[in-house]
């Protein structure tokens, strides 16, 4: 195991019934680095991720974070995990669901206070902070859903598709932030389908059919697939290539 590693995922098997949706998953994630997670629907991305943060458990194989088998419960302060539907009180207001999660987390009141206006901004959400999430659109949850993963300043933050239903602009000055985190330590482990954000994440995966098919840079899988762009080198390990 890499001094520097974050997660390490060990010959990971997962099977739901008959279905083996990941198959001898071998991963290891540095500290401070973006994982992109690129894949076709159903190739399993999400179902990683869970296993990464805890919330399910591998048939078989071994999963560490941060040099603790998972899942273990005590993790979960370290962890900002997005889910891909939003985990939200809906008849309760943006701030309402904060204070909720920010204790569940251990800050305290005046921690809270400060965190949740900075978590808000981020996601440019601050002029609706006293409004039901009942009346928030789609993209607007997905900002808040992402809001609370950062509350608790993690160390690891796992999300699953966090982006979709955010405008381009917002989209950049998300990621701009997750550059940052990166940059001061945080470890970011990200699913995506879009195709310019993969180019932005440190290294890639992809994902066919539960088997980790490449993983290595953009600039790599680019060369080693003989592409231009990301999207080309995942048609090309997709096998669609013209
Ligand atoms: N709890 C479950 N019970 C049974 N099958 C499941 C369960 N969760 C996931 N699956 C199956 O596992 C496979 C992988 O699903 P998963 O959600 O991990 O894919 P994904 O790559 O995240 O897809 P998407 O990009 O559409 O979110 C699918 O065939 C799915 O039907």
């Amino acid at each position: 195991m890499l001094s520097n590693s974050c997660v390490k995922v060990d010959h990971v098997y997962k099977k739901f019934g008959n279905q083996v949706v990941l198959q001898d998953i071998t991963l290891e994630v540095p500290k401070s680095q973006i994982f992109g997670l690129l894949g076709p629907s159903g190739s399993g991305k999400t179902t990683l991720v869970k296993l990464i943060s805890g919330i399910d458990v591998a048939t078989s194989g071994d999963i560490r974070l941060l040099d603790v088998s998972m899942p273990k419960l005590e993790m979960m302060n370290q962890i900002g995990y997005m889910s891909q539907s939003d985990a939200l009180y809906m008849e309760l207001s943006a701030q309402e669901n904060l204070e909720f999660f920010a204790a569940l987390f251990g800050l305290n009141a005046a921690a809270r206070k400060i965190r949740i206006q900075e978590v808000m901004e981020l996601v440019d959400l601050q002029a609706f902070l006293k409004k039901s999430v009942a009346s928030y659109s789609g993209g607007m949850k997905r900002r808040l859903s992402l809001a609370i993963a950062l509350l608790h300043k993690p160390k690891v933050l796992i999300l699953d598709e966090p982006t979709v239903g955010i405008d381009p602009v917002l989209r950049k000055s998300i990621w701009d932030e997750f550059t940052r985190l990166s940059q001061q330590g945080t470890t970011i482990i990200v699913t995506t389908h879009v195709m310019d954000e993969a180019d932005k994440c440190h290294r890639l995966g992809m994902i066919r059919e539960g088997k980790l098919i490449a993983v290595g840079s953009p600039a790599e899988l680019k060369q080693q697939t003989g592409t231009n762009t990301i999207e080309e080198a995942f048609l090309y390990y997709e096998g669609v290539k013209s």
